[in-house]
């Protein structure tokens, strides 16, 4: 018999047809979840719109805090704790709630947005061990604007909360992470240098950033390096944090002895450096001394203590270019060992020597330090130490007047028990 007759005659069956009726209404079911499907795929692709952001996205941490402020009424959070360093050296714990994997609803600008924290379980990012995460926000209609706006308050809200400190960055791998305490930003006028020369910097700086469209019209990368050279303690690190939070900007701190630097990351980290950041490059010196130093003449040998080679700092350092201000500074105690390569102009256009204190200085450090006393005291002050020491460092300074908190007269009186 042949197939279909059989299948009719068992559908004629008494015992069978309620089976094949049934098996009809399985069938319309499984059809109907099938076109259900194929409706809400429709309807997702045509009415739906989705944004996914994953948390190697610079972006990722301040949706987190946005989605905490929005979505007010979850009840699902999870905490992070973070460390807020005051200048007097105290330190804050803080909590911050963010939003927990899984999904939360959100009433933004007229609509509901469903927010969706994932969490990959077998995914790890390698340089910090936390597992891979994102967040996908979805949306009825098609207007990205919703997502524009959210990505706009997001970034508004995390500019807030930097407001008053200088975010310092480290290189962790491929790219740059905020590292240590979030510190208020150091006034400039905190930092005493010799008379001039902060004015000199700053000024540069300042300019340099005002006129992008000078170096652009006459092809000329958009950068600018600075070397502060000088004995250790005298001020070229706090300069160039205050400079920074003078500015707005943000640091990023490398380190060219880091044995696992090598030409390639360099030249990667430089051109990913956060925009609206001075790259530091700390004791250069340390990493490279110069050729005419070297005992050899084999230019193997001139190869940094990492994997980092000269040529390749050079490169890297000459490929820094982005439509961004580019700000470089470098710092070393020893000038005489920088190969003349390095600090040409181009690669450094401004060297500013920042030495012991002058008269002036000490004076000045003295009248900040101790606010109601008279100029004449500072003067003083500064014409006992000098005869006592001609070479001292605004830390040496610093630390003998911590030693006479209370007691300015006392800082002068033992000016020649200040610290070697
Ligand atoms: N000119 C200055 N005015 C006020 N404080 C200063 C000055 N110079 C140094 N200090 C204080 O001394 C300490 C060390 O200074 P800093 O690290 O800036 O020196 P540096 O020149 O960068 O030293 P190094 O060459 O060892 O890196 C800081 O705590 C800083 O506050």
């Amino acid at each position: 018999m042949p197939l279909a007759d059989f299948l009719g005659a068992l559908k004629d069956n008494p015992y069978f047809g309620a089976g094949f009726g049934l098996v009809g209404v399985g069938t319309a079911l499984a059809l109907a979840r099938k076109g259900a499907q194929v409706g809400m795929v429709f309807f997702r692709r045509h009415y739906m719109i989705t944004l996914e952001v994953p948390s190697r996205d610079k972006s990722y941490h301040w949706l987190l805090s946005w989605i905490t402020k929005h979505a007010k009424h979850t009840q699902h959070l999870s905490v992070e704790t973070s460390y807020l360093q005051h200048e007097s050296g105290r330190v804050n714990t803080q909590f911050d709630f963010h939003p927990s994997p899984g999904n939360h609803i959100i009433w933004y600008k007229r609509k509901w947005i469903r927010v969706e924290r994932t969490r990959e379980k077998q995914m790890v990012d390698l340089h910090t061990g936390t597992p891979w995460e994102s967040v996908t926000f979805t949306a009825l209609g098609r207007d990205r604007d919703v997502f524009f706006s959210i990505l706009r308050e997001a970034r508004e809200l995390a500019l807030k909360q930097e407001e008053g400190r200088t975010v310092m960055y480290t290189a962790m791998g491929a790219e740059w992470r905020p590292f240590g305490f979030p510190r208020r930003r150091r006034p400039l006028r905190s930092v005493v240098l010799e008379h001039g020369i902060a004015e000199r910097i700053v000024d540069d700086v300042k300019e340099f950033i005002a006129n992008p469209k000078w170096y652009i019209e006459r092809g000329i990368p958009y950068r600018r390096g600075y070397l502060l050279y000088g004995p250790p303690g005298c001020g070229k690190s706090s300069f160039i944090t205050a400079l920074a939070g003078e500015l707005g900007y943000s640091i990023c701190l490398m380190s060219l002895s880091d044995r696992s630097l090598s030409d390639d990351r360099l030249n990667h980290l430089l051109s990913v450096a956060p925009q609206q950041s001075i790259i530091l490059l700390e004791d250069v010196d340390a990493a490279f001394i110069s050729r005419e130093l070297l005992p050899t003449e084999n230019p193997l040998a001139y190869q940094g203590m990492g994997r980092l080679t000269f040529s390749g700092l050079l490169n890297a350092l000459d490929g820094v270019a982005s439509s961004e201000a580019r700000i470089v500074f470098m710092t070393t105690n020893f000038i005489d060992r920088l190969d003349p390569a390095l600090i040409r102009p181009g690669r450094v256009d401004l060297k500013q020597y920042v030495g012991y204190c002058s008269r002036w200085q000490l004076a000045q450090m003295y009248g900040r330090f101790y606010p109601g006393e008279p100029a004449a005291e500072g003067e003083r002050f500064a014409e006992r130490a000098l005869a006592v020491q001609p070479e001292l460092s605004a830390a040496q300074v610093q630390g003998h007047f911590m030693l006479y908190k209370m007691d300015p007269a006392g800082s002068i009186e033992n000016v020649e028990k200040i610290e070697h």
